[in-house]
């Protein structure tokens, strides 16, 4: 605490009260646009451990403040620079002391703790990407401490928070990887002297999922079920019920439906983006060769093609009307 009783000096506010200017372009030629700094990828492993059993998150956390002064770029004057080092420290005890929730969670609480502490902090962004542990089953009982990486997809989030205003959280998930070998048709585009890609009525779609999604409040969410609830929505989306599939007309339409179900699953979430780019397994036309080499049409034979790939994306957004129901 300092001499006026403040907690969280402002400190790039001079004695008289007065904001210091010294951070312009001392020729007035030229603005500092868009700014900031932080740690990027501090990593963490937490340990909850409950008796015997145990339960971990791994994190790669990274923070990013934007200043009030600009003095540290304009000048070279590092008064006010809350340094990354200790920004790294900071996740770390945080963690120790608070512990770690969900990826969001951590996330608003790192932002709001360097709003509160340093009052010259305008803008705080803390990213926390989730490792994919995942409780090891033996013989179909949970292990009490023993964990398996199971990439399926990877988590994330990002929380931007403005000094009084109220927190951006977004959540994410990437490298869904899925394919699947029926129930997607590609038909019925544009014909014309520039294209020569057939009629699809049974193709191979396979794709590698983005998204990301907005939440209109922090209050009551559980993030960990949310996550959830979206990766679902988009393999039902994608599969369809395991013994019939779903049908595909492009991965348009799939993403769309996928985008749709989830605003109408998870109330809290007010837009969804999402990208899939189209992983190609081309059909190989093996009609040319002997029949005494090949026999009938070739339906198991594909040639993966990873560059170039289609790339779909859309967001998705509530109406305003509906917004204000919620
Ligand atoms: O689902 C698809 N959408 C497209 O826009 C497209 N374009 C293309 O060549 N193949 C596909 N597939």
């Amino acid at each position: 605490m300092n001499a006026n009783g403040q907690l969280h000096p402002a400190r790039s506010v001079k004695g008289d009260g007065s904001r210091r200017r010294d951070d312009d372009d001392v020729e007035g030629r030229y603005e500092l646009g868009q700014y900031g700094y932080g740690k990027n990828s501090v990593k963490l492993l937490h340990v909850c451990r409950d008796g015997a059993f145990h339960t971990i998150r791994e994190y790669e956390v990274s923070t990013h403040l934007k200043l009030f002064s600009k003095k540290d770029f304009i000048v070279g004057d590092n008064k006010d620079i809350i340094a990354t080092d200790t920004q790294k420290n900071t996740v770390y005890i945080l963690a120790k002391k608070y512990g770690v929730e969900s990826p969001e969670e951590f996330a608003l609480l790192v932002c709001s703790h360097f709003l509160y502490t340093y009052r010259h902090v305008v803008e705080a962004s803390v990213r926390v990407e989730e490792y994919p542990w995942e409780r090891l089953q033996v013989d179909q009982q949970d292990h009490n401490h023993a964990f398996i990486f199971s990439p399926r997809a990877v988590r994330f989030c990002t929380v931007t928070q403005k000094r009084n205003a109220g927190p951006r959280i977004i959540g994410g998930l990437r490298d869904l990887r899925v394919l699947k070998t029926t129930q997607s048709a590609f038909t019925d585009f544009i014909q014309d002297e520039y294209s020569t890609l057939p009629d699809a009525n049974d193709r191979i779609f396979s794709t590698i999922v983005t998204a990301t999604w907005e939440y209109s409040t922090a209050n009551d969410v559980d993030f960990d079920a949310v996550w959830k609830t979206v990766k679902e929505c988009i393999l039902d989306q994608f599969a369809g019920p395991p013994d019939t599939g779903i049908f595909s007309p492009s991965v348009q339409n799939t993403l769309y439906l996928a985008e749709r179900m989830i605003l109408d699953r998870v109330e809290q979430i007010s837009r969804i983006d999402m990208a899939m780019p189209n992983k190609h397994y081309f059909t190989l036309d093996l009609s040319k060769f002997p029949l005494s080499i090949i026999q009938g049409e070739n339906k198991e034979v594909y040639q993966p093609v990873d560059k170039p790939s289609g790339i779909i994306h859309a967001m998705l957004e509530r109406k305003q009307q509906a917004m204000a129901k919620l």
